[in-house]
């Protein structure tokens, strides 16, 4: 028996469908409006008082997965430099009846560093720019005045971003918050007070800010979730993801719908969230570069477990696990023998359902049978996401890490 009271996806959608309909209902012209619109075509630019007070203002529209594939970059080459250092100044006090006062040319400020920070609103690496230059410091002044350092520049980034320089990985800003420094700024100047010494007092030297530090770091992004969707093309990944969370990837009867990776967010009722990645398909002789290759892949490496989707669909559906636990080790190995369970989808279709008792006698385990499109059994797989997940929360904290929070 399942405690219905444990999750919340279906209530959810099932709210979204209840809003829809009070929209609908909303904004039908009432019978007062409809008589002013047939009397007087000139009246037709004004609106009806009754329907406009009870008109919504119009909602937002969810990006579509093609303004998505141009918004969505995942990889970056930028040079960052950091601020210039302030230069220190050579001058000396002198007032009336105090001719000689002695240096007093104070130090230029630090150049301000360039910070790669995370920020979980950003999803992508697309507000990233090619060059980045950090705030100079400002030059010493007059009367021993230090000048002002340069502010931080700041630059945000997704949660799962490696840094790169050459081949070498500097960090791995895999948690909300997490900074790095990109470019250090350059160090401010010496005034000459600073050289006044005993056998020294009016010294006339003063040093130039530095300049900052300057380097080409190539950023990649990987996807961090707690569970990665891995299926071929058309399996119902997208249809699955946005069954069981707020995500909306784009879903459609062709191979390769999916060309970013998308997460979504499932919400369970005692406020635990698991992120759930949707990524491209993958085919047969992905690793030879055959389909969209494998290089998307990367997206999946952070998940430390794994939904193996398999379209009932079509003959032989045993046939996709192998494939596609083939192709992931192809990718990196040991990848598919990360905790797993086994989807079956559409088990809706007649013919599909047929073929369940030959899957799980082929797999030798059981394999969740749902239906994406019609939502039957994902009360199922969601206990079996919480499973997963309880498990690799407590396989973390054995290990003395910190389980990836979302
Ligand atoms: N009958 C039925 N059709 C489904 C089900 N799930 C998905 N589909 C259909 O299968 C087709 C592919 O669905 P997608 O969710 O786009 O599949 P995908 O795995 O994300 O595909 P790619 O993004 O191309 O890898 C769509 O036409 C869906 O309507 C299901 O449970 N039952
Ligand atoms: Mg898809």
């Amino acid at each position: 028996m399942i405690p219905s009271r444990l999750f919340s996806a279906r209530p959810q959608v099932m709210l979204e469908g209840v809003g829809f309909w009070m929209l609908a209902a909303r904004v039908v012209p009432g019978p007062s409006c409809l008589l002013l619109l047939r009397a007087s075509p000139r009246l037709l630019s004004v609106s009806c008082a009754d329907c406009t007070k009870h008109q919504e203002p119009p909602r937002k529209q969810p990006l579509s997965e093609k303004k998505l594939k141009q918004h969505f970059v995942d990889h970056r080459r930028v040079l960052v430099r950091g601020g210039h250092g302030g230069n220190g100044v050579s001058c000396f006090h002198s007032e009336p009846r105090k001719e000689f006062g002695g240096p007093d040319g104070g130090d230029g400020g630090n150049g301000g560093h360039v910070v790669l920070r995370v920020d979980q609103q950003v999803k992508s690496l697309s507000s990233v720019l090619s060059r980045y230059q950090g705030f100079d410091g400002e030059d010493g002044g007059r009367k021993n005045c230090f000048g002002r350092n340069g502010a931080v520049l700041y630059i945000r980034v997704p949660v799962g971003t490696l840094v790169k320089e050459g081949n070498e990985v500097l960090a791995d800003l895999s948690r909300p918050g997490d900074e790095f420094i990109a470019a250090v700024g350059g160090t401010g100047g010496k005034g000459n007070r600073f050289f006044l010494a005993n056998d020294n007092r009016a010294p006339t030297t003063c040093t130039p800010g530095q300049p900052g530090q300057e380097r080409v770091l190539f950023l990649e992004l990987k996807t961090v979730a707690h569970a990665g969707l891995v299926g071929f093309p058309n399996a119902g990944k997208s249809s699955l993801l946005r069954a069981i969370s707020n995500a909306r990837p784009a879903v459609a009867a062709y191979p390769f719908t999916t060309l970013n990776p998308h997460v979504g967010i499932v919400h369970y009722e005692d406020h635990q969230q698991i992120a759930v990645a949707d990524i491209p398909g993958i085919i047969q002789g992905a690793h030879q570069n055959r389909g969209l290759g494998l290089a998307f892949l990367r997206h999946i490496e952070r998940c430390p477990f794994l939904l193996f989707l398999v379209d009932l669909s079509v003959p032989e559906p045993w046939t996709q696990l192998d494939d596609l636990k083939y192709e992931l080790e192809q990718y990196d190995e040991g990848l598919s023998k990360r905790p797993y369970t086994v989807v079956a989808n559409k088990i809706d279709l007649p013919q599909a359902r047929a073929r369940l008792p030959q899957l799980q006698a082929h797999l030798g385990q059981e394999a969740i049978a749902l239906s994406a499109a019609t939502g039957e059994n994902l009360e199922e797989l969601l206990l079996r996401l919480k499973e997963l997940h309880d498990h690799h929360v407590a396989t973390e904290l054995e290990q003395g890490r910190q389980p990836l929070r979302w």
